[in-house]
């Protein structure tokens, strides 16, 4: 299929309405939330919607160019989502198992998305970051690189299940390859791949190797842009519309629009739940917006 229509294909299956203006509608959720919704408007959006923030800083005609309305759910959205993510004596968040081949890994029939990346972008610390609301998962986090060793997975209940993968490149474990391309090629319940990015590097040999392997297995993935707190406002903009360009110009499976983060100032996270709800079918089962 030529570019465009894939693109095109990847636009209406997410494409959700925007009601990000109703930011005073009382919603039945979680007191974390409530309290993102008291935010100041600009702070909120910083918060929940980082590209959003960064996109006021461009010039009128390249502000299409950051495919924001590709997945722009409403703030009940994320609030949903944002209860799917937290753990109740009923609705179980837990690490499951680890697995160093492809048949050790727990046989599972439930939607499942994993994230990978070069050693020390920030995987373990944003599956962290995403179980936040549930905070006795346990989920570890290392300065050194190659800490992450074998696939780690953590059910979200009956609904799905999240796989941290060890990095790639420097002090990559020897079996790596082994491991995460069966896993990628072969694993039959894999929805969605989260591939991050190091949004202070940028795009660098090995991720390239990545993405081919990627578009060679035909997967549809996400390009996540870590440690977003560590620049300034302006080389994190040049980043993104590098980032952005190349994802245009040079793949085909990634998903059109970025989702930069942090695990420090959490920027980006609410936005990363919901949209892991969605495409694990999460969001669609209570929502007939989304059928
Ligand atoms: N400033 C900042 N540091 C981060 C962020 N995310 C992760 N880090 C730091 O980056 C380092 C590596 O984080 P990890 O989450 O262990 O990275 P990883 O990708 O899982 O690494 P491996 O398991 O070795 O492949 C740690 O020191 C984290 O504290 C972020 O959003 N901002
Ligand atoms: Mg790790």
């Amino acid at each position: 299929m030529a570019v465009s229509g894939l693109r095109f294909l990847i636009g209406t299956v997410f494409k959700v309405p925007a009601t990000t203006e109703h930011a005073s509608r009382a919603y039945s959720t979680s007191h974390v939330f409530a309290e993102v919704l008291e935010l100041p408007k600009r702070q909120l959006t910083k918060l929940v919607f980082p590209l959003q923030e960064l996109q006021r800083h461009l010039a009128p005609d390249m502000k299409l160019n950051l495919h924001l309305r590709v997945f722009d759910p409403s703030l009940e959205d994320i609030a949903k989502a944002d209860d799917l993510f937290t753990a109740t004596a009923r609705h179980r968040i837990e690490y499951l198992s680890s697995a160093v081949r492809l048949d050790h890994a727990p046989d599972l029939l439930r939607p499942e998305v994993c994230f990978i990346g070069r050693s020390n972008v920030g995987k373990s610390s944003l599956i962290k970051a995403l179980f936040s609301l549930s905070p006795e998962v346990e989920v570890r986090i290392s300065k050194k690189p190659g800490h992450t060793k074998k696939m780690n997975f953590f059910k979200v209940g009956k609904y799905f299940t999240m796989v941290d993968m060890p990095g790639y490149g420097y002090r990559a474990p020897e079996d790596f390859v082994d491991m995460v391309e069966a896993y990628l090629k072969e694993r039959r319940n894999l929805m969605r791949t989260f591939l991050l990015v190091d949004s202070v590097v940028g795009i660098t040999k090995t991720d390239t190797i990545a993405i081919e392997m990627c578009e060679e297995f035909a997967l549809p993935y996400v390009m996540v842009l870590t440690k977003i707190d560590k620049s300034s406002k302006g080389y994190l903009l040049k980043q993104v519309l590098e980032i952005q360009k190349f994802v245009d110009t040079k793949t085909q499976g990634c998903f059109p629009q970025l989702f930069p983060v942090s695990t420090v100032t959490y920027a980006g996270i609410h936005l990363l739940r919901c949209f892991i709800a969605n495409i694990t079918g999460n969001l669609k089962a209570n929502d007939s917006r989304f059928n």
